[in-house]
């Protein structure tokens, strides 16, 4: 708890002389609310001796005028605590944002999305509310007793001796309380995030639920989930619960024994009707900080969780990211040749006794050469491309690019020569311009940018997009649900070319495309294949078809290279993996 507490302080750092002020107007605020009963105790005991009309407007005027700074000083915390800590919880946020766009694809693999989610947002704004309340009011709350159980004292220290008494058992709870609260806590944040990412899921995956009549299974699931949530919630209303009555109950009884304890000592003589009128009021107005420090202590734990659910993804490592020297990338010159020399991998979470996917690839694709990569399905052919702009590491050996290592570039550099066309297309649920202008130089005149964007979409026969309502501009469903398949394909492929990369790499990028389609998209790939370096998978031999040359990935290794004639001709292999893919009206001659 101290430690994550330790590490939200030097945070908030730069905002602290903004927060030290909302502090002390708290505090002055609570002092003056103080006051109240020691104008009460002058008032009591000045009618007792003479009453005069004098007196009592004296005295409610300023009760009156008391109550008013007390207002405007509560006005003014917040006036300086809702700035900054909005701020620091934008920054945290933006943070987070950054750390997760700037992880790597495994970090991701191992997230569920919807942890992600509500760390950014349920965690953070738990957060900011500690900062621009919780912390404030707790010390402020403390100050408030101290001060109260002072004035008190000046009433009649006995009494106020035994008020404190109260502080003990109250300390003990709270102890208990903060060590159940921050395990239910922590399972609570837990399962809202598990709950984000079904539904999140459950929305991508709509209609494979409905295709399959899955959606009764899904309410189940969902229903399980929302059980445990709910059981959790129900654990941590009873334990909050049982402490707010013990918080409640305690200083009431200590005001019972109080009451009882004054009323002998005024018949004694040893203190007046003033003193112990000012004594109740003052104990009376120290009892609501006595509580609010019991449920500020459950913010504190919630906050703990929070942060450390917080720090958890920002204190993940990320283990790719640029050299410190990069070597300086010529981009306009780059040909885009790329050379593998005995690269190795294996996935971080791969079972022990699993060999490596792939144990010692080599291959040499020259520049302007377009290469297909093909393989059986699963041996890593979509895993070997994502290698190459780092994606993934290598766990062995090198991969360069015009004879520089991946990894002795700058990170921005390698993603600027390469270009991704993945196998399962995402798109962002904006314009069709912006999708497919995702690699393009956003410094560009927009007109030079709708050529670029159009031209690609030519090429990549994507003349739909003029039909579309708002034709290039036109706004795509979350994820581009309203497109098809094929049509989906085509923009992705489009994006790739259009960001005119030295080396593009396409992962099966005709897979959607009905015959028809696909021999005009290869028509028009072929002139932009002919002047770019291309390492593209190839499931069927249409695909095979753009290639100058034919790689075979098999069993970790690169086992044969040549052109499809040579391959049909020499690899018994080849032969095997081309005759099992599907065949199409487009499919080359043997
Ligand atoms: N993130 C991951 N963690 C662990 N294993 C993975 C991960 N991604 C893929 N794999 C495994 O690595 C192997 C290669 O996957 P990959 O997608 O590269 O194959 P592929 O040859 O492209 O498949 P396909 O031909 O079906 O598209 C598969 O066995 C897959 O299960």
């Amino acid at each position: 708890m101290q430690q994550a507490m330790a590490r939200l302080w030097r945070i908030i750092e730069p905002i602290r002389p903004r927060l030290y002020l909302g502090l002390v107007v708290t505090i002055a605020a609570s002092v003056v609310g103080l006051m109240i009963p020691q104008v009460l105790e002058v008032l009591v005991n000045n009618l007792n001796a003479s009453p005069t009309a004098a007196t009592v407007w004296i005295a409610g005027g300023v009760v009156i005028a008391l109550g008013l700074i007390e207002a405007v000083l509560l006005f003014l915390r917040r006036v300086f605590a809702i700035g900054p800590s909005t701020n620091t919880e934008r920054q945290m946020r933006v943070r987070f944002y950054q750390r997760i766009i700037d992880m790597p694809v495994a970090f991701h693999n191992d997230w569920g999305s919807g942890q992600l989610l509500s760390r950014a947002q349920q965690d953070v704004t738990q957060i900011r509310r500690w900062i621009a309340f919780g912390m404030i009011m707790m010390v402020s709350s403390a100050a408030t007793v101290v001060v109260g159980i002072v004035m008190m004292s000046s009433s009649s220290w006995t009494l106020a001796l035994v008020f404190m008494t109260v502080i003990i058992p109250i300390v003990v709870l709270t102890y208990r309380f903060q060590q159940d609260f921050s395990v239910l806590t922590r399972r609570s944040q837990d399962l809202n995030g598990e709950i984000s990412t079904r539904v999140e899921q459950s929305v991508q995956g709509i209609r494979v639920l409905k295709a399959f009549g899955r959606s009764e299974h899904a309410l189940e699931n969902f229903e399980l989930e929302a059980g445990a949530l709910r059981d959790n919630e129900i654990r941590k209303a009873r334990t909050t619960a049982r402490f707010d009555m013990f918080m409640f109950a305690l200083p009431e009884i200590m005001l019972g024994i109080c009451l009882l304890l004054g009323l002998f000592q005024v018949n004694a003589g040893s203190m007046n009707v003033g003193e112990l009128a000012s004594y109740f009021a003052t104990a009376t107005l120290v009892v609501g900080p006595t509580r609010m420090l019991g449920m500020l202590f459950g913010q504190a734990v919630n906050t703990t969780t929070a942060l450390e659910r917080y720090f958890e993804v920002m204190d993940s490592e990320n283990t790719i990211v640029s050299p410190e020297q990069p070597v300086p990338a010529e981009i306009e010159r780059a040909t885009g040749e790329l050379i593998m020399e005995d690269v190795r991998f294996r996935f971080h979470d791969a079972p022990g006794d699993q060999p490596d996917l792939f144990q010692g690839v080599n291959l040499h694709i020259r520049p302007g050469e377009t290469m297909a990569l093909v393989g059986v399905t699963g041996n890593g052919k979509s895993t070997l491309l994502q290698l190459i702009p780092r994606l993934f590491d290598i766990t062995g050996g090198r991969i360069t690019i015009d004879g520089v290592s991946v990894h002795d570039m700058d990170l921005d550099d390698l993603r600027k020569l390469t270009a991704f066309a993945f196998e399962d297309t995402t798109l962002f649920s904006s314009s069709v311009r912006d999708n497919v202008l995702l690699g393009v130089d956003t410094a560009l005149p927009r007109s030079e940018q709708d050529n670029i964007a159009w031209e690609a979409l030519e090429t990549a026969d994507a003349g739909f997009v003029a039909d579309l309502p708002d034709g290039i501009n036109t706004r795509i469903g979350e994820e581009g649900f309203s497109l098809s398949g094929g049509q989906r394909q085509r923009l992705a492929l489009a994006r790739a070319i259009a960001a005119r990369p030295s080396l593009l790499l396409l992962d099966d990028p005709l897979s959607a495309l009905d015959t028809k389609t696909e021999e005009r998209v290869t028509a028009q790939l072929h002139e932009v294949l002919n002047n770019t370096t291309t390492f593209i998978i190839a499931h069927r031999s249409s695909t095979v078809a753009l290639a100058d040359r034919v790689a075979l990935l098999d069993d970790g290794k690169i086992t044969a290279v040549g052109t499809h004639q040579e391959l049909l001709r020499t690899s018994q292999r080849y032969r095997y993996i081309m005759a099992s893919k599907p065949a199409r009206s487009a499919e080359v001659q043997a």
